[in-house]
Formats: C-alpha cells, sequence, structure tokens
C-alpha cells in the first residue's frame, strides 16, 4: 500500500550508572521531542548492532568511551507521527568527561528521584524497571 510509510526507529539508549546514580539527559529545544528527558543514545546505523551503536552514539553526544553490559528488555511505544523500539542497555563510563555536543543538560538521578525529570512517553517502561530493581 503506497500511503503506508515505515517510522518504526531502533533507538539503542543506555542507562550509566555510577555511585549509585543514573544519567538523565534533556533534549535540546531544537531537536525532535524538544526539551524531553531520555537516555543518551540513538538510531541504529544499517549492520551495527546495539553495542556499537552505543558506543558510537556516546562518543558523538558526549565525548565519552562507554563499556556497553546487561541488555534490559526492549520496549516499543508509538508517538503520533512515528514508532520506537528502544534497546536499553547498562552502561559504565570507561573514559573521558562528559561534554555535552547535543544535549540541553544532563542530570545524575538518585533512585528516589527517577521520577521527577519530564522523560519521553517511550522512556516510562524502562523507568518502572529502573524502579523495580532499585
Ligand atoms: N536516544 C534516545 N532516544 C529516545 C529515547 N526515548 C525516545 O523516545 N527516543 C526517541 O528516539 C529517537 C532517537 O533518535 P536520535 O536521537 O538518533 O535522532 P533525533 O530524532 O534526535 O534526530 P533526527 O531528528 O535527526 O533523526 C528520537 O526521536 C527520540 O525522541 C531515549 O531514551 N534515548
Amino acid at each position: 500500500m503506497s500511503h503506508v510509510v515505515n517510522n518504526h526507529i531502533k533507538v539503542a539508549c543506555a542507562i550509566i550508572e555510577r555511585d549509585g546514580l543514573v544519567l538523565a539527559a534533556q533534549r535540546s529545544a531544537g531537536m525532535s521531542l524538544p526539551l524531553k528527558w531520555e537516555f543518551p543514545g540513538g538510531k541504529l546505523e544499517p549492520g551495527e548492532t546495539a553495542e556499537q551503536c552505543l558506543r558510537r552514539e556516546l562518543v558523538e553526544e558526549m565525548g565519552v568511551q562507554v563499556r556497553v553490559g546487561e541488555a534490559l528488555p526492549s520496549t516499543t511505544h508509538n508517538y503520533q507521527t512515528f514508532t520506537v523500539t528502544l534497546f536499553p542497555f547498562v552502561c559504565t563510563i570507561e573514559s573521558g568527561e562528559i561534554v555535552l555536543h547535543e544535549h540541553a543538560a544532563i542530570a545524575w538521578l538518585a533512585p528516589e528521584e527517577l521520577l521527577t525529570p519530564d522523560w519521553a512517553e517511550a522512556d516510562l517502561p524502562v523507568i518502572e524497571l529502573l524502579l523495580q530493581r532499585s
């Protein structure tokens, strides 16, 4: 059917943990889902694994090398104009200091603060899972 467009993207995102805190990043005003909070990461490129995607995106977005660890369950959300499947991975920073190249802000959140930011809707199941684990 010619009117059907494939607007389903696969996105790997990094749950970066440090000292019991989790890194959240705020999208900038000019990005899609402006000023929403998310986990750093991005769309998988053709032929790329989620781990490779995350290592690439974290260098591009924040200038850090990450170690990609445990995969959490993927989750799919329908926004009005596109569908996203998120592939979350627990990560740690191997080297580098965070420099924001794309995001407006970051925050290190304690478990009790996880529900505070205005998260991208697709992230809410991931947040729920993190709360269950903490
Ligand atoms: N990185 C990331 N993206 C997320 C999360 N949750 C979520 O809904 N997304 C959506 O997944 C998509 C990720 O794409 P991206 O960051 O590579 O690209 P973008 O939309 O900023 O750029 P583009 O507009 O140039 O395609 C965005 O539409 C973003 O809104 C998340 O936790 N992390």
